[in-house]
């Protein structure tokens, strides 16, 4: 049955979805890495496609931006389409000098600014965590493909445009890795469902040096996330 933000029937989905932020970079992989491939949704463009990766049936789908975003469609695809993982793929800010620009940060944990897990806990701290299972895979994927991972944890920012900057010379005294805007919420609707999430990002810009990647470096990049993330749910 179709939830107000998801058009698929239910069954359309594989128990594994991957969600970058962007419904583009959905179609990206749906389009390059995946098989036999079938369009399940496409509610306000936010594309989601089913298909196979080396045999194994994985769905990928756009979350958009932010916590309130990707926590609609998290709750609607564990709740209403039998979802058991879901696996966030995106971009990054590295808010320290021995996370550079293009490299792969998985989110183990994530602080954040958002109320949206104290809400949780009648206003508790929620420490925000990754399924360990999906955390041991992509580690375990990185070392059999000798690619480098940081693992630790990352801040789930509300605000793109911070008016607090400061706030990053915190992060990193704090050993916080980077910067994005969703995982802290997807960790939060995974726990409140009983089901498994984890984040793999690539750092697409660096907020202390100002480097950033370019249009080229982002597709090549993110390509290996992707291969990465793909590889470990095998
Ligand atoms: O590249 P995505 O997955 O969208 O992730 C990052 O990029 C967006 C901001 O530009 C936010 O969604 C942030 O989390
Ligand atoms: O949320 C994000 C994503 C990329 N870079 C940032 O600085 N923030």
């Amino acid at each position: 049955m179709a939830t107000p933000h998801i058009e698929a029937a239910v069954g359309d989905f594989a128990e594994t979805v991957l969600m970058p932020g962007d419904p583009l970079r959905a179609k990206f992989i749906a389009d390059n890495f995946l098989e036999d491939v079938k369009c399940v949704t496409r509610v306000r463009n936010m594309f989601g496609f089913t298909g196979t990766y080396k045999g194994k049936r994985v769905s990928v789908m756009g979350s958009g931006m932010g916590i309130p975003s990707i926590s609609i469609y998290a709750t609607e695809l564990y709740k209403e389409y039998g979802v058991e993982k879901i696996i966030r793929i995106g971009s990054c800010g590295a808010v320290r000098d021995d996370i550079k620009v293009r490299d792969i940060v998985v989110g183990m944990a994530a602080s954040t600014d958002s109320n949206v897990n104290r809400n949780r806990l009648d206003n508790c701290d929620f420490a925000a965590t990754a399924d360990f299972g999906l955390l041991k895979n992509v580690v375990d994927t990185a070392e059999k493909l000798g690619k480098d991972v940081h693992v630790g944890n990352i801040f789930t920012a509300d605000l793109f445009y911070t008016p607090k900057p400061e706030m990053f010379a915190k992060m990193e005294n704090l050993g916080i890795l980077a910067v994005e805007m969703e995982a802290a919420g997807l960790y939060g609707v995974a726990a409140e469902y009983g089901k498994k999430a984890l984040t793999v990002l690539t750092v697409s810009d660096h907020i202390k040096t100002g480097e950033e990647t370019t249009a080229d470096e982002r597709e090549n990049t993110f390509k290996d996330m992707m291969e990465l993330t793909l590889e470990s749910v095998l």
